[in-house]
Formats: C-alpha cells, structure tokens, sequence
C-alpha cells in the first residue's frame, strides 16, 4: 500500500517502527520499495556518496531534482522525500516555497526535508500552508558543518539539550509531519521522541525513535571514506563488487568473457558473400 504522511502518523500512535533508507537512483529505488522500505530519503548526502565532495554544500537543486526523478519512477509504494539543498531555503520565506514547490512538481517527490529548528519554522509554516509536507532534520544538521566545526554529535549539554527539545516541539507545531534526529545522544532523543507527537526517525539516536534511518552505501558497506559510529553494515558488497571487477578485468584479459553465449549469430551463407 502506499506510504503517505498519514500512514507516518499512525505508524506512531500504532507503536509501529517506519522504516528508511536513502536512495539517489531508479534501480537502487525499486530495489527497496520492493523490500517494503516505508520512505526513501533522495538526500543531499549525495553530494558526498555520489559526486565525491567532502561536504553537502555544493549540492544543487539542479542535483536533487534530477535524482529525485529518478528514484520517483522506481517506487510504487514508499514515500518519496527529497532533501532542500544549502541555500535553497535558508535565503528568505519566499525562495524556501518555490523550490519546495519545485522538488514535488519536478522531481514529483511526495514530501521534502530541510535542516534546523526554531530558526526555519517560518519556512516549514510557508510550505505547508502551500500543501507540501515538510519533514524536520534537528541534531547534526550537516549543511551547518562550518558553523558547528565538523560533522559532531549534538546536545551533550544541558543548554544544548534543551534547545533542541524546544526546537523539535518547534518544528511540530510549525507544521512538520515528521523530524529526523541526527546525532543525538540516544536519552535525549527518547525525551524529544516522547515530547513530540509526530514520529521521530532517527540516525546516531538511539533505538527508542519512532524510526531509522541509513544512507543506504554505509548499510551496504560500499562507501568507505569514513564510517559514523551509527552504521552498521548489513553487507559488504563494496568487497564484494571490487572482486567482480576484478573477475571481469581478468576475463576480459584472458579470452573468456565473452564466450560463444554472450553473442549473436549470423547465417554462416551471408558472412561467405562479405570476405
Ligand atoms: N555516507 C554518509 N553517511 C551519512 O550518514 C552522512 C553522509 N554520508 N553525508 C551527510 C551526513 C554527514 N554525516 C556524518 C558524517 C560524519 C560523521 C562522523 O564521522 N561522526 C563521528 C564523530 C562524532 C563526534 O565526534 O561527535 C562518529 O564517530 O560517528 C557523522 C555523520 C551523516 N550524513
Ligand atoms: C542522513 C540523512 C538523514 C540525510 O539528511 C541525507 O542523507 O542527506
Ligand atoms: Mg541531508
């Protein structure tokens, strides 16, 4: 059936964990809403696993929506949610509404995602009152990795921990379906998920959230340039594809890819006529 903002809801009042992971394209997209993944998250950490950039700042609207097309057209079931890029939203209330407006009428995303608490409410408010469903992201917010000084766990003291209890109770009453709590340690985040009625989908918080969330390369073990703590990988198939690689390369080398089977045949009358 198909994931909506109001199967989120439920999902919370039902005890029910939601469940997602992030993709970037069409394969890797009907692959998990296949497995019955709740939402797919078209993130901007796409910028890092997909175009190799140390950060998430570059990334562009231009990048989201081209891969939010595609993941949108591998999924029947889950909702799609696509990240608001740096500077897409932070600029002015106005800006924040029309590129929300263009992630779901581009990139035909379901729901889109922007970083921050108090200090963004005023664009959460503005996108929902244009009807597009907004989903927090509070605690490590990595499109702020220069006003933090890294990408670090958030909310270690009481000062901190407040401010980002009041902050997720912010984002709800603005209008936010749902929050990810990023980074944070994993009692605070049972505090925020307990205060908040909508779900909580956690990445580094803990258990207790309403939901997970993982970028899909660390779950595979197919990104290796540095491991949060909060991975675990359910596959190593970076291992995995660099020995079919090799397998290949050492087939190609060798003569015996491709064999006789792997090619197309021709009336043996019509290659006479040619020599
Ligand atoms: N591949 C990938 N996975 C992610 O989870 C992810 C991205 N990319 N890109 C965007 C952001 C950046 N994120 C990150 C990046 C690094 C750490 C990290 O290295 N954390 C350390 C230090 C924590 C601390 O000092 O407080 C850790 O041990 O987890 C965490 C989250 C999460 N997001
Ligand atoms: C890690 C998730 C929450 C994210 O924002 C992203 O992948 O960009
Ligand atoms: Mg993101």
């Amino acid at each position: 059936m198909k994931n909506t903002v109001v199967t989120f809801k439920n999902a919370k009042n039902m005890n029910e964990k939601l469940t997602m992971l992030t993709a970037y394209d069409y394969s890797t997209a009907k692959l998990m809403d296949d497995a019955g993944i709740n939402g797919i998250l078209v993130g901007d950490s796409l910028g890092m696993v997909c175009l190799g950039y140390d950060d998430t700042l570059s990334v562009t609207m231009e990048d989201i929506i081209h891969h939010t097309k595609a993941v949108a057209r591998g999924v029947k079931n889950s909702l799609v949610v696509a990240d608001m890029p740096f500077m897409s939203y932070q600029t002015s209330v106005y800006d924040a509404v029309v590129n929300a407006g263009r992630l779901i009428k581009e990139g035909k995303a379901n729901a889109v995602k922007l970083e921050g608490g108090l200090e963004v409410c005023d664009k959460i408010e503005a996108i929902v009152k244009a009807s597009i469903p907004v989903m927090g992201h509070i605690g490590l917010t990595p499109q702020s990795v220069n006003a933090i000084g890294g990408f670090k766990v958030q909310g270690k003291n009481e000062e901190a921990a407040r401010k980002l209890i009041n902050d997720a109770i912010a984002v709800e009453k603005a209008g936010a379906f749902s929050i990810v709590l990023e980074g944070v340690p994993s009692k605070l985040a049972d505090i925020i998920t307990d205060k908040v009625s909508i779900p909580t989908i956690g990445i580094g918080a803990g258990a207790r959230c309403d939901g997970q969330i993982l970028v899909y390369q660390d779950m595979l073990g197919m990104f290796d340039d540095f491991t949060p703590k909060f991975v675990k990988k359910y596959e190593c198939l970076g291992d995995k594809m660099k020995e079919a690689f090799k397998n290949y390369i050492d087939e190609v080398k060798d003569g015996s890819f491709p064999s006789e089977e792997h090619g197309f045949k021709i009336d043996d009358d019509i290659i006479e006529k040619l020599y």
